[in-house]
């Protein structure tokens, strides 16, 4: 039975293989930690240490070569496509370094995306969009497009698009990967209190020392193993 005691996540003997030209590279081994409901987990390591493919497998966009993946209470590796597919579209929320937002949509539009592919009606979708860009601080920029938004602004659209479907776990991988330190520092910040006011979950792949600072647990990587 899940309970609120249930971790979020529970990571146990995880390893992830690739086969390449030079050799087989063991981009994770033996990794098993868990995440606690309601808290933020910093993922650190060097380039290389295997953050990214940690945070697939966590997500369900990779398939580990050893050992179990539990999100809320669901081991990831027993089910199959499509059902890991219905688990990330309602349960999960990414957020990438690229942001990852559609070029031809409005602000608005990219976070309505989500609420649109659920079938939700326009006029939910409205009000939803309108919080959810108020939230994030970029309601004055509903209409304009990625294009003409900062890279600060674009990662604040990425970040209520995440939210649109109220997810329990937030996955990000280097969300201010590709902004300066002043605009980097505030989307840590945004993210760590909307992380906070929904009561979610948030695994955090980050090279800034102030996310550390401001997670509840660090999850540290080298060389594919816990460090
Ligand atoms: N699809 C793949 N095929 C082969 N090797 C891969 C593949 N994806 C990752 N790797 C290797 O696995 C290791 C871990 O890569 P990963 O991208 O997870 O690291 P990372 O910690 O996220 O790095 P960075 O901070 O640079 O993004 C690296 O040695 C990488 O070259």
């Amino acid at each position: 039975m899940i309970t609120q005691d249930t971790p979020m996540v529970t990571v146990s003997g995880l390893g992830r293989t690739y086969g390449s030209a030079g050799g087989d590279v063991h981009a994770l081994q033996d990794v098993s930690f868990s995440v606690e409901r309601g808290t933020i987990a910093a993922l650190v390591g060097r380039s290389g240490s295997g953050k990214t493919t940690l945070l697939n497998c966590l997500g369900g966009l990779d398939e580990p070569t050893s050992g179990t993946v539990v999100v809320d209470g669901i081991e990831l590796t027993s089910l199959d496509e499509r059902a890991r597919t219905a688990l990330r579209r309602d349960r999960l929320a990414f957020v990438f370094q690229t942001f990852g937002l559609l070029p031809m949509l409005s602000a608005a539009e990219n976070v309505g995306l989500p609420l649109r592919l659920r079938g939700a009606a326009a006029k939910e979708r409205t009000a939803r969009v309108a919080h959810l860009l108020d939230l994030v601080g970029i309601g004055a920029q509903a209409a304009q497009r990625p294009g003409e938004l900062s890279g600060g602004q674009q990662q604040r659209v990425a970040i209520a698009r995440a939210l649109a479907n109220s997810p329990r776990l937030l996955i990000a991988d280097e969300p201010t990967g590709q902004l300066d330190a002043e605009s980097g520092a505030s989307v840590m910040a945004l993210l760590q209190s909307v992380v906070r006011a929904e009561g979610m979950t948030a695994i955090i792949s980050t090279h800034d020392l102030s996310l550390q600072a401001m997670a509840d647990q660090t999850i540290r990587l080298a060389d594919g193993r816990l460090a």
